[in-house]
């Protein structure tokens, strides 16, 4: 039966392995490394060592080259782990040979957090996302974990041609093929709370709400934001991938206009492409807002590597264009001058805030109503009657207040986004 291998509960003793290339990529390297560590301690596995390794070129076997994979094989040993986890990405024929020659089991960082999601997947749309994850990560890996009936049976190192193949690898066909259905049926599931949420959306549209999505590197406070904000209670924790469902609250701004508030998921260096992917449809709701709030932890010293994380992520899923609220969020704990300048200097128009104790919320929220107004204005159009996709495109995209038809005329008045004012300004009629 195909089953995804569940390491958390075997697992105890991790060392960590972070191989670079490039002198210059050391500093990269070892902050990866750490947030690895951090990683790992989220699925409550205990790290004895990190370390960072250097390689001259790339090798196809392990990576690194023959010497090194012994060298860490060896650390490995002596310390007795149970589990060596790569912060670089790992072919499933390279998994398959550092298992092999540590005779331990060896996970990459792609993994560690497929577990961590699988975890705190809370709603049906967030399991089912993972569980495809998961198993597209597990499918081409699948003959390592049959590997041992190989072995057992004699049948050659590797499997060899048609004629000896071993008991582990028909197995792998059947679990192969069985994947594939269940990978199959999951998309469908999917597809259908898709669709489900895609009506929610609508209903949401159609209320003609304006939209904000708090995105930002994990930990960096949007959970609190928010509940800060809406006066709500969603869950809000000092650990990695807190929210892994969207949250979406309904906040006044100062000038009593409506906000929908999102909580996103947070983002991470390095998340795995497959993952990008799968939470799409969750961080959609990004993609979707009216703009951004991107809260940034003041205290990190990785603060514009995890902007610019961030912004990455934003640009894969098409949100790059959206205009952006920048917070330096947990400002209460900042209280250097000489920080809180060079905070200034990096992120000049950013806002600061403490999503803890309330601190800049109010020029927040002021902020929030002025990126609004600028946004939408309020429009009288004549549109001409074969022109009726352009009536459409409003009830679409902006809130349709009036309709009135004179002659061959469609009168419309609206309040129009600035994405689309553009498309109809030729239109635009003085109100009588
Ligand atoms: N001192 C201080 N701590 C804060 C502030 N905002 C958030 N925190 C703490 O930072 C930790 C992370 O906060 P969350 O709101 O869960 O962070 P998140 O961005 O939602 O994290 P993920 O859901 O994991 O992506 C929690 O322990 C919060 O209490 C702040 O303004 N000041
Ligand atoms: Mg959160």
């Amino acid at each position: 039966m195909f089953e995804v291998r569940e390491k958390p509960e075997m697992v105890e003793r991790a060392l960590l392995v972070r191989i670079y290339f490039d002198p210059r990529e050391e500093d990269e390297a070892a902050s990866l490394l750490e947030e690895l560590g951090e990683l790992v301690s989220t699925l409550g596995i205990g790290i004895v060592e990190s370390v960072l390794v250097r390689s001259r070129q790339q090798h196809k076997k392990h990576i690194c080259g023959t010497g090194k994979a012994a060298e860490i094989i060896a650390l490995a040993k002596a310390h007795e782990c149970d589990v060596i986890v790569f912060d670089n990405q790992l072919a499933p024929h390279q998994q398959r040979t550092w298992e092999r020659e540590g005779d331990t089991c060896v996970i990459d960082r792609e993994e560690v957090i497929l577990d961590i999601f699988a975890k705190r997947a809370q709603t049906k749309e967030a399991r089912l996302q993972v569980e495809l994850a998961r198993m597209q990560y597990a499918l081409p890996r699948m003959a390592r974990m049959w590997g041992h009936l190989d072995r057992e049976g004699g049948g050659g190192a590797g499997g060899g041609g048609a004629a000896n193949r071993g008991m582990g690898e028909k197995q792998i066909e059947v679990d192969r093929r069985m994947a594939h259905v269940r990978i199959d049926r999951a998309r469908r599931e999917l597809e259908e709370v898709r669709k489900q949420r895609a009506t929610q959306r609508k209903e949401r549209e159609r209320l003609e709400t304006p939209h904000a999505a708090i995105v930002g590197y994990t930990n960096a406070g949007k959970s609190t934001l928010l509940n800060r904000l809406s006066g709500s209670d969603v869950l809000s924790k000092d650990m990695l991938f807190a929210t892994l469902d969207t949250t979406t609250r309904k906040i006044e701004l100062p000038d009593g206009q409506p906000l929908l508030l999102t909580d996103t998921v947070g983002f991470v260096r390095n998340l795995p492409h497959r993952l990008v992917e799968a939470f799409k449809a969750t961080l959609e709701e990004a993609v979707l807002a009216d703009f951004l709030i991107h809260v940034l932890d003041a205290t990190s010293p990785e603060i514009e590597r995890f902007h610019d994380t961030t912004l990455e992520v934003l640009k894969e899923l098409g949100a790059e264009e959206k205009q952006v609220v920048t917070v330096l969020n947990k400002i209460d704990l900042v209280t250097d001058p000489e920080t809180l300048r060079a905070l200034d200097r990096l992120f000049p128009d950013s806002l600061h805030v403490s999503a803890a104790t309330g601190e800049g919320t109010e020029r927040l929220l002021q902020k929030c109503s002025e990126v609004m107004a600028d946004r939408v204005r309020r429009c009288h159009y004549r549109i001409p009657q074969h022109r009726a996709d352009l009536v459409s495109l409003l009830h679409r995209d902006a809130k349709v207040l009036t309709t009135d038809y004179e002659g061959n005329d469609i009168l419309v008045t609206a309040v129009v986004p600035a994405s689309i004012a553009g498309r109809l300004e030729s239109f635009t009629e003085l109100p009588a």
